[in-house]
């Protein structure tokens, strides 16, 4: 049960404006260009002044919460603007840092660095490694550390730990957490093992030359560190804070850059973005109660808990002194100066997990006479089971008799025996939540009871329909194959499972009879299952003929379901009737809802209706036993 609470310092509304640091990088005149000067310089560490366009004589000058001269070294820029607000990814928050500003500016120079200079990136993942390992030692958490890295690529959200992949698409939880299925996440236990997932993902990342940068990003690339604790005692609370490190691409003026083509495409993509993000920090700087643009932008939908969301934000913005940077750094600097004004809300994403029989489990600690990893290990165990079942609508199936939910309720109020009033208060919320799970397991439950019904009646009237044994003997199936094969058609992409190769273990571990008969029918139906005709229903049950050993049966339904369970993109997409959709649909039900308890479940996604679940079934049974 996922829930907000009070930030760290108790404030349950506390707000935090969005810091916003401006970092000038050293002149770098051209042999070729003349020199002009810098049109842009410091007064102070918080003013800077930049020469007025309208008249060159005056100067337009500019307060920021940190300015960040020429000089400053990559650490000094880690340790002023960076460093502070790490510490709160360890309490559940989140917190984000982000490079902004015109190509050439140095963005990339700031967020990644050299290997000798090295940027925030790899500073804020030793940091928070080191933070981790100071607050593991004194406290009693369990912490985890994970990382995903994405680039948006003309308007593509791309996996750049696996590269391979597709388009993914971004989805917002019932807790208002934007999230993305299907985008891989990699539990990381020290620096170097983050190195080598990071240094090559890097180079996966798109960019090219342009005018104005040799080595141009061409996309937006953000790196997620998500570090998660786990309270090792009773209540065993569950804390989880995201640290979003974005490397944005840069403002481009085509004039200059000389972008053609694919250059420029990409270049119309990184534009409409950042005029997105400009119009999002306008909405939210707005005094009337606009609607912000978040969903006009992939990158805007993304950096939704970053400008106006839940977490501690960092902006800095790289500047460029040349001249001819002139207009990119005098729009940059308004826009940093607006961002400033955005303010955000962090709070705690915690997760309480209150232990099942707590009275059974303490009499067995104590029995066990465990000191510490055995019951521990067990009560995370515990942990992720009651999470599941709280947030798992299929997890009503388990909860007929609700032992469990019962279980909670009785050691909540238990607990509440013993505890302090103010306390009492908080376990009396609980309570009232858990009386509301109740109602709301019992609800989902009524319903998944009528599909599973409907589900039944479709099976049996299936059934019904059928007396006859459907194979007499096992050569059918490769005769199928053979005679079935020759006239081409789609079907044969449907009955692949069932061909020659994969026929044999089919044959011999489940069918029982069969007749040659019977087996012209079934090429029929198999491909009917797969695209079946409006109102054919029957010929899509009719296929159904087999008898099946059971347990080749249990085994093919328990191949499925891990699959469903721990299926990449790509493993899903290759069970049949799962296209890219409905894989992606079931990564965004299994990250909302955790695991599919039973191959049932799947009727819960968008669009599975009993029948196409009865199709899939089949298709992918008969797939797993020819495998
Ligand atoms: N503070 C700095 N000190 C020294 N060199 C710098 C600094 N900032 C940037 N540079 C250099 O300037 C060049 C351009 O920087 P960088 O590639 O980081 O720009 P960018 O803003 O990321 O550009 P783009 O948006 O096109 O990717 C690089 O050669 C980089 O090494």
């Amino acid at each position: 049960m996922a829930q907000r609470v009070a930030t760290s310092d108790g404030a349950a509304k506390k707000t935090s404006r969005v810091r916003v640091a401006v970092r000038l990088r050293p002149y770098m005149g051209g042999e070729d260009e003349k020199d002009e000067g810098p049109c842009v310089r410091g007064l102070d560490s918080q003013n800077l002044e930049i020469v007025n366009w309208r008249n060159a004589t005056e100067t337009v000058k500019y307060h920021f919460d940190v300015f960040h001269d020429e000089k400053t070294t990559q650490q000094e820029v880690f340790l002023s603007s960076v460093k502070p607000i790490l510490p709160h990814i360890l309490t559940g928050q989140n917190a984000s840092v982000f490079a902004y500003g015109p190509t050439g500016a140095g963005k990339t120079h700031t967020m990644m660095g050299s290997s000798d200079q090295p940027g925030v990136i790899p500073r804020a993942v030793r940091e928070v490694f080191k933070l981790v390992k100071v607050k593991a030692d004194e406290e009693g958490w369990d912490y985890s550390i994970g990382m995903s890295y994405l680039e948006i690529y003309n308007e593509k959200v791309l996996d750049l730990l696996s590269p391979s992949s597709q388009d993914l698409p971004i989805r917002e939880n019932k807790d208002k957490n934007i999230f993305i299925p299907g985008l891989t996440h990699t539990t990381i236990s020290c620096f170097s093992d983050f190195d080598k997932q990071f240094v090559p993902a890097s180079l996966n990342r798109t960019t090219a030359s342009t005018k104005l940068n040799q080595r141009s990003s061409r996309s937006h690339a953000i790196l997620l560190i998500k570090v998660v604790r786990t309270q090792r005692a009773a209540p065993h609370r569950k804390q989880t804070g995201k640290l979003y490190l974005i490397d944005l691409a840069g403002s481009e003026d085509n004039r200059r850059t000389g972008n053609q083509g694919i250059r420029l495409k990409e270049s119309g993509a990184i534009n409409l973005s950042l005029f997105t993000l400009n119009k999002v920090v306008d909405s939210l700087n707005s005094s009337a109660a606009v609607r912000v643009p978040y969903r006009d932008s992939k990158l805007t939908r993304l950096l939704q808990d970053s400008l106006g969301g839940s977490s501690h934000s960092v902006m800095i913005t790289n500047i460029a002194p040349e001249y001819k940077y002139y207009f990119d750094t005098f729009g940059a600097l308004n826009f940093a100066s607006k961002s400033k004004l955005v303010v955000n809300k962090p709070f705690t994403c915690e997760t309480v997990a209150v232990p099942a029989m707590p009275v059974k489990r303490a009499r067995d600690d104590h029995t066990a006479g465990g000191s510490g990893t055995e019951p521990h290990k067990k009560k995370q165990k515990d942990e992720r089971k009651t999470e599941q079942d709280c947030s798992s609508p299929s997890s009503s199936f388990d909860s007929l008799s609700e032992p469990s939910v019962m279980d909670r309720l009785i050691a909540l109020e238990k607990l509440m025996m013993n505890c302090q009033d103010k306390d009492k208060l908080s376990m009396l919320k609980d309570v009232a939540q858990s009386r509301k799970e109740i109602q709301e397991l019992k609800e989902k439950q009524k319903e998944f009871e009528n599909k599973a019904m409907l589900f039944r009646r479709l099976d049996g009237e299936k059934s019904s329909a059928k007396h006859e044994p459907s194979f007499k003997d096992n050569t059918a199936p490769l005769q199928r194959k053979q005679s079935a094969a020759t006239k081409a058609n789609k079907q044969q992409a449907v009955v692949q499972p069932l061909q020659v190769s994969q026929l044999q273990p089919l044959q011999q571990l489940a069918v029982v009879k069969k007749t040659s008969v019977c087996v012209k029918k079934k090429v029929k139906t198999i491909s009917d299952q797969v695209e079946p005709p409006d109102g054919k229903e029957n010929l899509v049950e009719t296929g159904w003929e087999f008898k099946l050993d059971t347990s080749v049966l249990e085994q093919s339904r328990q191949k499925i379901l891990h699959v469903l369970n721990t299926g990449s993109l790509k493993e899903l997409k290759g069970l049949q009737q799962i296209g890219d959709k409905k894989a992606k649909l079931i990564l965004g039900w299994r990250e909302i809802h955790g695991h599919f308890l039973k191959l049932e479940d799947v009727l819960t996604i968008e669009g599975m209706t009993a029948k196409r679940f009865s199709t899939f079934m089949k298709a992918n049974i008969l797939s797993a036993m020819g495998k």
